[in-house]
């Protein structure tokens, strides 16, 4: 008899499909097989002789791509785990898991690396040392000139063969990205203080899996914590899987790795040209890598000699994927970690509620790093109260004077605003008008440079209009601050200071972003406009100034997390200043100086705000101490939706174990031209709430009500938007 394989595919439904297997195969190998007229690769993901489709409509796997499993038993328990807990399509857990080139069926062995930087020997080395070779002295010229890492085609006009390129790198000068080999003479083991090496000790005596929150002010030293242990797991012959939340972290922690570890580090994250990402996973799953730095989706990357998971700032949103499959990497690493019984890492300076509360609850041991490393002290934190002021532009005298001052000196000073363009509100003082997104309920943002409204949702632009539509007046005035317009004013006060913005119109490209915090860490860009792109994790010696030009933005969210989020945010933001010598400064600038929140913001009170939040969310029974799922929908009109919602929450009522909140339309009601609603579930078993969305699912996949619409279930929500 032919054995049968399932192969989860990257199909929207369904969760795996039955093939004839003519050839050998192996579970975790990837296969390619026939699907409607399209041919797919897919994860074999069980063996057997026995299929519920009948023999003759079975059709057979065309090919086997990899002799040996891609993926590993433990893989595939977490993705079933992944895909059953998110209720999501196995095969799409498994094509977020692979990186684009195996996806797509390419040889899993590594492909020739596509780009190369500079060592730090090669930022140094003047090009006429190598006046002998004058190729690999333009090569490394080139190099130096250039601001990111380049591929050889790019490097020098006509480009430069690998020959010439391999002499630079056997000379130390030059190195493939995501190179493997190291300088070992360049370690630089950092001795710890007290309360660093109490934690490392702490963590290392526990055995088999076990979880810790290591909770440090902003700039305690916790990244050399888990460097310091991960140096010993490299010893001991065993990985370690670092995860930061964003790729901007990724470039300075990777040096920063391999500057204190002399491990093999690869960085996995979105950033990476397919090639690099495509070698870095695989140097991963043979173990090649000793240290492993990725975002969010490195959670899936299989290891072949686990020892230790990090997981740096794990208070941060972008742990959840907001689309797609809705996982949480920080709950899936947690998971991880004891599927392999090995010791795993939560770090921040501002905790998650949830961490907080496990810790609380004995499950997650609480470790706490009370003071900044060194001779750093906690930064100065004073209030600018905006009540009767104009600053049109966003910057209050006080903090004018504040900056020139932190300019003068020659330090470096960060304004930090979470809206990107120019200003946000657009309004006709003649007549009322404000610039509405035609298809969005929201406002339309205007960007100055590219002189365009621009829908910050949908995407929608147009360009700016001379005179107000509705009355022809002039008058149109634009109202608040975005980054462009800090910019802007900054331009102005500062003329001969050298600036830099960093948000997402700045940075969207590959290397932008590297090339910017190189800028900055080069102490080349002295003020810096940005958004929460750089509020966290960064850790510039320089900069001695953050100024928050907008405190109330956050203050008045209604969403559960929102002030949260908000301490969180601006604590992580403060803790950028006076991290060495220079001693830190914050000034935030408010029209609610009295707001308690605000009054918590002095270091060391974060834990303060995070028990008086878990009282309310107690009270209130939001989590962590009751479990969300909230069901969305979309469709071309609101009724559409809120018709299919109703019927699926109409069997949910008077349930003793679930509360159902809604239906209702969703806080932005209209997006991109679609109606969106929302089912909030609740329930304090969570065995319950998970049986209840897999018929939910089922329903929303088979009911022929809900083919006109775009549904998606949301385990333990971030956001309620
Ligand atoms: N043991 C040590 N020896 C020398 N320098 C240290 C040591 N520990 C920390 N530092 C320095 O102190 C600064 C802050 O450390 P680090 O960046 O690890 O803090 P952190 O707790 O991760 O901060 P954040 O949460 O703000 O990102 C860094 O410049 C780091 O190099
Ligand atoms: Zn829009």
């Amino acid at each position: 008899m032919t054995p049968i394989c399932q192969v989860a595919l990257p199909v929207p439904r369904g969760e795996t499909y039955d093939y004839l297997c003519p050839f050998p195969v192996t579970l975790g190998a990837r296969v390619r097989v026939p699907f409607g007229p399209r041919r797919l690769v897919g994860v074999v993901t069980a063996l057997g002789h026995a299929s519920e489709v009948p023999g003759n409509r079975l059709k057979a796997v065309l090919e086997v791509l990899d002799q040996e499993p891609l993926l590993g038993q433990p893989e595939l328990d977490l993705l079933n785990f992944a895909a059953r807990y998110y209720q999501a399509p196995l095969g799409q857990c498994v094509a977020t898991a692979l990186p684009k080139l195996l996806r797509n069926g390419k040889a899993a062995s590594p492909v020739l690396n596509t780009r190369w930087q500079l060592t730090a020997q090669g930022r140094t080395t003047e090009p006429q040392t190598l006046a002998r070779a004058p190729r690999q002295a333009a090569a490394l010229a080139a190099l130096q000139a250039s601001e990111s890492a380049l591929a050889a085609a790019q490097i020098g006009a006509q480009g430069t063969p690998s020959a010439i390129l391999k002499a630079l790198a056997d000379k130390g000068l030059i190195e493939a990205l995501n190179h493997l080999t190291l300088d070992s003479h360049e370690v630089e083991t950092p001795t710890l203080n007290d309360a660093q090496a109490s934690a490392v000790e702490q963590i290392r005596s526990a055995s088999g899996f076990s979880c810790h929150l290591l909770d440090g002010v902003t700039g305690s030293g916790k990244t050399e914590v888990y460097l310091a242990l991960a140096r010993e797991q490299t010893r001991l012959g065993r990985q370690s899987l670092i995860l930061v939340p964003e790729i901007g972290l990724t470039p300075q922690m990777v040096e920063r790795v391999r500057r204190h570890t002399g491990a093999r580090t690869v960085a996995l994250h979105s950033g990476l040209a397919d090639g690099e990402r495509h070698n870095a996973w695989l140097a991963a799953r043979t173990g090649e890598a000793d240290i492993v730095l990725g975002t969010r989706s490195a959670v899936f990357v299989p290891l072949a000699r686990p020892g230790l998971i990090v997981v740096d700032e794990e208070h941060d949103s972008s742990y959840k994927q907001q689309d797609g499959i809705r996982y949480h990497a920080r709950d899936l690493a947690v998971r991880r970690a004891q599927q392999f019984a090995i010791p795993v890492i939560l770090g921040s300076a501002t905790p998650s509620l949830e961490s907080h509360f496990n810790a609380a609850q004995g499950r997650y041991q609480h470790l706490t790093l009370d003071h900044r490393y060194g001779q750093a002290k906690p930064p100065r934190i004073s209030m600018i109260d905006l009540r009767g002021q104009r600053c049109p532009d966003g910057l209050s005298n006080a903090l004018i004077a504040r900056v020139g001052q932190h300019l003068e000196a020659g330090h470096q000073v960060l304004l930090f605003i979470n809206r990107r363009g120019y200003s946000p509100i657009m309004l006709c003082h003649d007549c009322g008008w404000t610039a509405l997104c035609e298809r969005c309920d929201a406002r339309l943002i205007s960007h100055q440079r590219s002189r365009s409204l621009r829908c910050h949702h949908c995407g929608h632009q147009r360009p700016i209009p001379p005179t107000c539509p509705d009355c022809g007046s002039e008058e149109l005035h634009q109202l608040g601050q975005g980054t462009e317009r800090i910019d802007a004013r900054a331009a102005q006060l500062w003329p001969d200071v050298e600036r830099i913005r960093l948000d997402r119109d700045q940075v969207s490209r590959r290397g932008e972003l590297e090339a910017a915090l190189e800028r900055i860490r080069s102490g080349q860009a002295q003020l810096i406009i940005g958004t929460q792109m750089l509020a966290k994790g960064h850790d510039f010696p320089d900069l001695s100034l953050v100024g928050i030009i907008d405190a109330d933005q956050g203050l008045y969210g209604q969403d559960f997390r929102a002030t949260e989020q908000l301490a969180q945010q601006i604590t992580q933001v403060a803790g950028r200043a006076g991290r060495r010598d220079i001693p830190g400064e914050v000034v935030v600038q408010t029209h609610n100086p009295e707001h308690p929140l605000l009054g918590l913001l002095a270091p060391g009170r974060y834990a303060r705000i995070a028990e008086a939040l878990l009282a309310e969310r107690e009270q209130l029974a939001w989590p962590p101490y009751a479990r969300l799922a909230l069901i969305r929908a979309e469709a071309s009109t609101a009724q559409t939706a809120m018709n299919v919602l109703e019927e699926i929450a109409e069997p949910l009522f008077g349930s003793d174990d679930i509360d159902v909140l809604g239906p209702a339309p969703a806080p932005m009601e209209r997006r991109g031209g679609r109606y969106r609603c929302q089912l909030l579930l609740r329930s304090h078993k969570r065995s319950v709430l998970q049986a209840q969305l897999g018929h939910i699912r089922q329903q929303l996949e088979t009911r022929p009500s809900a083919r006109q619409l775009r549904w998606s279930i949301d385990v333990d929500p971030q956001s309620l938007d």
